[in-house]
């Protein structure tokens, strides 16, 4: 390491390893714990000729940069990283609690106030990583793990990480994208104010609103915003606005992240500690 450089340089030396916490597209993840200070982290080892294959170098590079510079506390730390000849390691913060999607698909969907601080707690994350001019944390469910009190953590894998019980499709599905980015349109921070309806609308009801037998399909809806409410479970006419104020085709028009935080259905409903006492973890 150059001299001037204050960040200690890590080696697979300096932890003890644990069992695996699941695999990605480009390795694994290990529990693991820092030797000397005994504290636990979740350690990603990402093989390098793997990524040679993809010729991604400088988007990991540009990844670890952005992700080391972000200190928020519902995104997910990445405390450091260090590589031997055929891997990379990346040494991230350990979510206790696991990935959010397993809650969701365990209870079917969450209360309206699980779902309103989840709301709460992305918009916050959202905001900041806005004020960064970091924009499309890819925020869906697969990316939101929890930590031991239940506060959510956003983990973007960079890269689309097949874990256990991962939806099949999750890796090709379009139950995220934005109309502007179906239509391959640019697109710019209010992607992420869409993917929050979409989120909102899936953590009250248990599957995202366009979903469909079809891609195809569900481009059409999207495209449509057919959008419909069934009518159970039974949700709140508040919650139904703040969907309907986000999923709204001109990214103009689509409720701010500060009007999202003032919305009546997120101050009745949200936990200000960001903290879901009654997730079960
Ligand atoms: C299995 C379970 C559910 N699990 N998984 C995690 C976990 C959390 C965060 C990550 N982060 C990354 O992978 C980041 C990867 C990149 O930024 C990246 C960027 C560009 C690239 F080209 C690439 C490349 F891989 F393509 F090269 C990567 C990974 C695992 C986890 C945890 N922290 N705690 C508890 N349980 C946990």
């Amino acid at each position: 390491s150059d001299a001037g450089n204050t960040e200690k340089q890590w080696s697979l030396a300096d932890f003890e390893i644990g069992r695996p916490l699941g695999k990605g597209k480009f390795g694994r993840v290990y529990l693991a714990r820092e030797a000397k200070s005994k504290y636990i982290v979740a350690l990603k080892v990402i093989f390098k000729e793997q990524i040679e294959k993809y010729k991604i170098h400088h988007q990991l590079r540009r990844e670890m940069e952005i992700q080391t510079s972000l200190r928020h506390p519902n995104i997910l730390r990445l405390f450091g990283w260090f590589h031997d000849n055929e891997r990379i390691f990346l040494i991230l913060e350990y979510a206790h609690g696991g990935e959010l999607y397993g809650v969701l698909k365990q209870n079917g969907h969450l209360t309206e106030q699980q779902a309103a601080t989840y709301i709460a707690s992305l918009s916050q994350a959202l905001a900041y990583c806005h004020g960064k001019c970091v924009i499309h944390r890819d925020i869906k469910p697969e990316n939101l793990l929890l930590d031991h009190e239940g506060r959510l953590k956003i983990a973007d894998f960079g890269w689309s990480v097949q874990s256990s019980n991962k939806r099949k499709t999750m890796c090709g599905t379009l139950d995220y994208l934005a109309p502007e980015m179906v239509e391959n349109r640019d697109h710019d921070y209010a992607v992420d104010n869409w993917t929050l309806g979409i989120l909102c609308y899936e953590f009250l009801y248990g599957n995202p609103p366009f979903e469909a037998e079809s891609q195809k399909d569900t481009f059409k809806r999207i495209l449509k915003i057919d959008l419909s409410f069934p009518l159970t479970p039974n949700v709140s006419e508040e919650a139904k606005n703040l969907i309907s104020q986000l999923l709204v085709k001109d990214p103009s028009k689509r409720l701010s992240i500060e009007k999202i935080m003032q919305h009546p259905w997120i101050v009745k409903n949200a936990d200000p500690k960001g903290v879901c006492a009654s997730i079960d973890i």
